[in-house]
């Protein structure tokens, strides 16, 4: 075996039953495989195993691959059991996926036991990834299979509430139950919650709402009553540290001017200079990289420019950029514009599509399978981690492990994902990724963002000698490329990635000696172009501390049972008592679907609710005088979204409450009669 360690033959544990229909064997690595956690799992016996670890062996040269699993993506289901089992086993595994035409491969291989024709599936074509090669035939002649390192990402996760009564689950008292039993239910006490009559008013603090409803009912019942605020994704609420920091900020330039950039107060921040470094630890925790890979700076489509303007480097046979058809509009004008400052078509930028414009869900293999049958003429791929519109959580790993097979650069979009979900950018060996810090992030509107450089593309090499020829590519970017083009011995220039350069991303050390010699900053903070704004990174400080009072485990396993009841309690409608599989008994179903992944793992806090047409503007200002934050996406979608660490059950049991009376109403209006429709 292309590993090359002593193995021994042992049976799956749990649902190996399906496994040894499938003709599964699963091995494991003699030489203590608690500690080296590999595995190795292959489908069928004879030719099928041989052929794919030829297809290893010849593709990978065995480096670094310590597993390889065929699984059936026909039968998603199936797939997910084997990828669950060998989780739970604290297993990593690496995947070699492949899809028959007809999903029967796996059997056809164990029953005949005859090599199958590998076929990568989609929904709208099928590409040959061909038939095995006879020994001795280059591995070029292979179109690369997608293949997935380490633990799975998107396992199936359960629906938690599912079983429990809709007369129990729908009560006050279970809400109740369950912040009481929310270890981060203190957290809230860290936010500004503002109350009902806050938001109605035009004037700066509280006062009660001169606000009427729609139907000229009595509104709130009492203004001074907290907000029902579940628009997190959009805009985070205020920590309250964050006044503390700001008035501190402002005392110390008010009492030491430009002594601020140098000095150490007591009891201060960070002198204004270090203040990127100090917030580098709490940010490079959130998004699972190490601190010399993140930088906070700048915002969103500005670092996603800086980066492409790096990363993007077009050439004649590949030139394109890969998006996602519903990207959000500053990334499709980021690409757009990016092919044009390279003379390139607007033809160039490849959009995947979802199947229908009522479903915007993108699988694994229609994303895989668009950027195969682009790869040869592909640059970039350019992808949200989390899609702001239906909050999907796309498999981050999975897609950046396919585009790289494919020798293609990829670039995620965390605006949506960053303090969502947790995230482990170095270990996924994602290429540049940049998120804002006003949604889950909290910094405040317009804050100054972040951005993560993969260790590897952020080296900065002391100048080489002519002769050290290794030293003319850095990372792949040509030296002719580089402002430190013409290495010799007398260039002081150090040889690092090309970017659009500014004085911030210059070393510390010599950035004020004014020499006009750019030195970069090894990793993500040589990027940096201008000194950040003191003010941004003081209330981005002040969100960091706040996460740092937790963890981002601690808060998916919170964000994934708050979101679980939210959807649960949007999916019983019925007025009655039934319980959720009432509905499909003949109870009336509600006047709205959920467009967001059922499957936990492929999703954040948000939950995306499609209403029937026409219901949306009543819907909104129904549940607005009532104190209801949400935010809607015109024509037919609000956007719900609990945030761990600010909401409670509580707010979802109020939310849903004023939510489905609000439907009523505009069912009883007429409206609501037609199916709902997402942005076109
Ligand atoms: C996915 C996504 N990308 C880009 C942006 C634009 O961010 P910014 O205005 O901070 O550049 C946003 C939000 O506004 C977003 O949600
Ligand atoms: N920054 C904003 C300012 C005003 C209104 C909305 C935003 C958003 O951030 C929208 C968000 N990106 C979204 O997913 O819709």
């Amino acid at each position: 075996m292309s590993i090359g360690v002593p193995e021994e033959s042992v049976r799956a544990g749990s649902g190996d039953g399906e496994r040894r229909r499938a003709g599964f064997e699963v091995r494991r690595r003699a030489d203590g495989a608690r500690k080296s956690r590999y595995i190795d799992c292959c489908c069928g016996d004879g030719a099928v195993v041989r052929y794919a670890r030829e297809v290893v062996r010849r593709r990978f040269g065995g480096v670094g691959l310590d597993a390889i699993l065929l699984v059936r993506r026909a039968r998603r289901q199936e797939a997910h059991m084997l990828d669950e089992d060998a989780i739970s086993g604290g297993i990593a595994l690496c995947t070699l996926q492949c899809w028959s035409g007809n999903g029967l491969m796996m059997q056809d291989a164990a029953r005949h036991r005859r090599p199958p024709t590998f076929i990568q599936q989609t929904p709208k074509r099928a590409c040959h990834l061909g038939p095995p090669l006879p020994p001795g035939q280059p591995s070029s002649s292979l179109s690369p299979p997608a293949v997935r390192t380490g633990s799975r990402a998107m396992p199936k996760l359960e629906r938690l509430f599912q079983r429990i009564g809709s007369e129990e689950l729908c009560s006050e008292e279970f809400a109740r139950k369950e912040d009481e039993r929310d270890a981060l239910r203190d957290l809230r006490s860290e936010f500004v919650i503002p109350t009902k009559g806050d938001l109605g008013n035009k004037r700066y603090g509280p006062a009660r709402t001169n606000r009427t409803d729609v139907s000229n009912e009595q509104t709130a019942s009492d203004d001074s009553e907290e907000s029902i605020y579940l628009c997190g994704n959009s805009l985070g609420l205020q920590p309250r540290r964050t006044r503390d920091y700001i008035n501190k900020y402002l005392d110390t330039w008010a009492s030491k001017g430009v002594f601020g950039h140098f000095k150490e107060l007591e009891d201060g921040h960070a002198p204004w200079l270090h203040i990127d470094d100090a917030v580098k630890g709490p940010t490079a925790k959130i998004v699972g990289a190490l601190p010399s890979e993140v930088v906070i700076m700048e915002t969103l489509t500005a670092n996603l420019h800086l980066l492409m303007a790096s990363f993007y480097r077009p050439t004649k046979d590949r030139y394109k950029i890969i998006i996602e058809g519903k990207a959000f509009p500053s990334d499709h004008y980021a690409a757009l514009s990016q092919l044009a400052h390279h003379d390139l078509p607007p033809s160039a930028l490849i959009t995947i599509d979802p199947p229908s414009p009522s479903s915007p869900y993108l699988s694994n293999e229609h994303i895989l399978s668009t950027i195969s049958q682009h790869a040869a003429s592909t640059a970039l791929v350019l992808l949200p981690g989390i899609q702001f519109y239906s909050g999907q959580f796309l498999d981050i790993e999975l897609i950046t492990h396919h585009c790289h097979l494919l020798g293609i650069t990829v670039g995620w979009d965390l605006a949506h994902a960053v303090g969502n979900v947790p995230l482990k950018l170095h270990d996924w060996n994602v290429d540049f990724a940049a998120w804002c810090n006003y949604k889950y992030m909290n910094g405040g509107p317009g804050v100054i963002g972040g951005l993560f450089v993969h260790e590897r593309h952020g080296k900065v090499r002391p100048t080489a000698l002519p002769q050290d020829s290794e030293a003319v590519h850095i990372n792949g970017a040509s030296s002719g490329t580089s402002s430190n083009s013409t290495s010799t011995s007398t260039n002081p220039e150090p040889h690092y990635r090309p970017r659009l350069s500014g004085w911030w991303g210059s070393d510390k050390r010599s950035r004020f000696r004014m020499e006009n010699v750019f030195v970069p900053i090894p990793g993500a903070s040589g990027f940096q172009l201008s000194n950040p704004s003191a003010l941004d990174m003081t209330a981005v400080q002040a969100s960091l501390d706040v996460f740092e009072l937790t963890s981002m485990d601690a808060l998916r396993a919170k964000s994934l049972r708050i979101t679980a009841y939210l959807e649960e309690r949007l999916l019983r409608w019925s007025d009655t008592d039934g319980d959720a599989d009432a509905n499909a008994g003949g109870v009336p179903k509600p006047p709205y679907t959920l467009i967001t992944p059922p499957n936990p793992a492929e999703r954040g806090a948000q939950i995306s609710v499609l209403l029937h047409h026409d219901m949306l503007d009543f819907v909104l200002e129904f549940i607005e005088a009532r104190g209801v934050v949400v935010d809607e996406r015109k024509p037919d979608v609000l956007r719900v979204a609990p945030a761990p660490l600010y909401n409670s059950f509580g707010d979802v049991h109020r939310f849903v409450g004023i939510f489905q009376e609000a439907c009523r109403r505009a069912l009883e209006k007429g409206t609501g009669k037609g199916e709902g429709r997402i942005e076109e």
